[in-house]
């Protein structure tokens, strides 16, 4: 098994991909109030809101236990609805040398569906895919989605 691997999955999101987009661009604050159990914080670290270069510091639970991720937020297509973070620092480092989390928002006729990727480099032969955390951020989407379905 090599040390590098790319996860993915596709979501239908019942609400509107542009306000998921867009939750994550300029509210990523929004976040830790649509899915309390899984995200605790969301603090901006440098740059600003919406912007490529700006950090955020994640605080959520994973797995049951309560973890920090520093991220940057690596690029940002509005075309695409779509926003790359790369973790710079936190617990994910321990494991991975890198790691970056992509979601982009794409139309299937009147749908809206979500697609997340993983992409990231083992630490060492024995560190897992990250399959829960691919799991986590699913989990994510669903929460925004019921939070704006119920709104
Ligand atoms: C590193 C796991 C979480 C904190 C990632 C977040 C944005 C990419 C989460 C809100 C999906």
């Amino acid at each position: 098994m090599g040390l590098t691997g790319k996860l993915s999955a596709q979501i239908e999101y019942k609400s509107s991909g542009d306000v998921f987009h867009e939750v994550f661009k300029s509210m990523p604050h929004e976040v830790s109030k649509m899915s309390p159990e899984l995200i605790q914080g969301c603090d901006l670290h440098e740059g600003e809101l919406g912007t490529e270069g700006s950090v955020i510091v994640w605080k959520y639970t994973h797995d049951g236990k309560e973890r920090v991720a520093k991220e940057i937020v690596e690029s940002i297509d509005e075309e695409k609805r779509s926003i790359k973070f790369r973790v710079i620092e936190g617990d994910l480092l321990e494991l991975y040398k890198t790691l970056t989390l992509t979601f982009h928002v794409d139309k299937h006729g009147a749908i809206d569906l979500v697609t997340w990727i993983l992409e990231y480099e083992k630490l060492h032969e024995d560190v897992d895919d990250p399959l829960t955390l691919l799991g986590f951020v699913i989990k994510v989407t669903n929460d925004i989605e019921n939070h704006h379905l119920k709104a």
